[in-house]
């Protein structure tokens, strides 16, 4: 077969994989708070009318995406169902240090973190002398260390694997080849680029990719890909009063170890205390009392944008629903996500921007004001589209 030809020079290949379901994994040392997080996480979705938020089993659950544009739209429509976006939330149990290397259920815990397509990294902000600490004392970025070298060095192992597995080949074909053998070696190479990049202490993440390699990349499923978002679990009292004395060290080795990667501070301990009120009316009062609200909508939504994802809506009388799908996505690519008919037949798609329609007020001013869009299938859809599928099947979807 010809080589495909590049279809455009500009498109970014994201790192990941293509999902719109996409998983994030809670990680971190043994006793940081990870499950206690991620019962609260669950327990405080509130769950959609109609539609089953829910544990799926106990260590992996969906949460809803907050989104004011989805509750408005579910004020203005009075849909009979509404499905909010939903992001799944996986607990994933322990790392120790030594886990690349088989200690504790090293392996197995970390083949868990690759079945992930992002990264919550839980580290211990608190002191509790109740809660014992793997390593004796509070500290974090001994922690933080100690979780990044083992996914470094898991990443690196699986590299060299790749790279024992192929060198004998490589180096037999020498400078010739077919077309076949010259592939063969571009991967090999990209392989052996990134495993040094790895082995000097960085994440594959951090590093600046070309398409081709990003492609290569992705086929590995290394750990160090995967976006992270810091989570740094501080007592109640100090969340309260926003001070906590771990954070000024947690920042400083994150800007100079994996700059632009965000830290989110947060008590897994008052939330869980949060989760536990049901009602959501009593539950505000209770955050408003004591003085802070829960970080949970900041961290759903911060770990959403990770991974890439946005989304549009199908807004009717019969459903508000906001779909999930990465960002740059094709509005053929977006109808995929309803029904594989709707997106091989699509001919076009009407486009309301939300802020054209809530500037208006209704569907039919916002036609009068001329600002209803009309796309074609190629065209780029972006966050917060609201959109109707038109189809050769007469299935379009509303
Ligand atoms: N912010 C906090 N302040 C005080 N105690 C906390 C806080 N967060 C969690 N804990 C306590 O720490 C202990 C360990 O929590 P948890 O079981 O959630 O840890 P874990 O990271 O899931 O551990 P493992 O890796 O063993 O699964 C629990 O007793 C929990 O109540
Ligand atoms: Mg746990």
């Amino acid at each position: 077969m010809p080589p495909k030809k590049q279809q455009s020079g500009d498109e970014k290949v994201l790192l990941g994989r293509p999902s719109n379901n996409l998983k994030i994994g809670v990680v971190g040392l043994p006793n940081v708070g990870k499950s206690t997080f991620f019962n609260a996480i669950t327990s405080s979705s509130v769950p959609a009318e109609n539609y089953p938020f829910c544990t799926i089993d106990p260590t992996e659950s969906r949460v809803a995406v907050p989104d004011e544009r989805f509750d408005w739209l579910c004020e203005q429509y009075k849909p009979a169902s509404r499905v909010p976006a939903h992001l799944t939330i996986i607990d994933i149990a322990g790392l120790v240090k030594g886990a690349s290397a088989g200690a504790g259920l090293g392996n197995a815990f970390l083949s868990n973190i690759s079945a992930v397509d992002g990264i919550f990294h839980v580290v211990r902000a608190f002191n509790d002398p109740d809660v014992v600490h793997v390593e004796g004392e509070v500290e974090p970025t001994r922690d933080l260390e100690t979780i990044h070298n083992e996914l470094r060095l898991k990443d690196t192992a699986m590299l060299n694997k790749y790279i024992e597995a192929n060198q004998r080949n490589i180096e037999r074909m020498g400078g010739g080849g077919s077309v076949d053998d010259k592939k063969k070696k571009d991967e090999f190479n990209v392989i052996v680029k990134v495993r040094d990049w790895v082995a000097s202490g960085k994440d594959v993440r951090k590093g600046e990719w070309s398409n081709k390699e990003v492609e290569i990349i992705n086929g590995q499923y290394l750990l160090t890909a995967k976006p992270v978002t810091y989570l740094a679990n501080v007592s109640e009292r100090d969340y309260l009063r926003k001070k906590n004395k771990f954070l000024p060290v947690i920042k400083k080795w994150i800007d100079e170890n994996n700059p632009g990667d965000k830290l989110i501070p947060f008590s897994a301990a008052y939330e869980s205390e949060l989760a536990a009120i049901e009602d959501p009316v009593e539950k505000n009062k209770v955050a408003e009392e004591k003085g802070g609200p829960s970080v949970f909508p900041k961290i759903i939504v911060t770990g959403y944008d990770q991974l890439n994802l946005m989304h549009f809506f199908t807004a009717g009388a019969k459903e508000v629903r906001a779909w999930t799908c990465r960002r740059g996505a094709k509005m053929t690519d977006a109808a995929r996500n309803i029904h594989n008919d709707i997106a091989n037949s699509l001919i076009q798609v009407d486009v309301m921007k939300f802020d054209d329609l809530k500037a208006a007020g209704s569907e039919n001013a916002l036609k009068a004001a001329g600002k209803l869009h009309i796309r074609g299938k190629d065209a780029i859809i972006e966050d917060g589209d609201i959109v109707y599928f038109r189809s050769g099947e007469g299935r379009a979807k509303k």
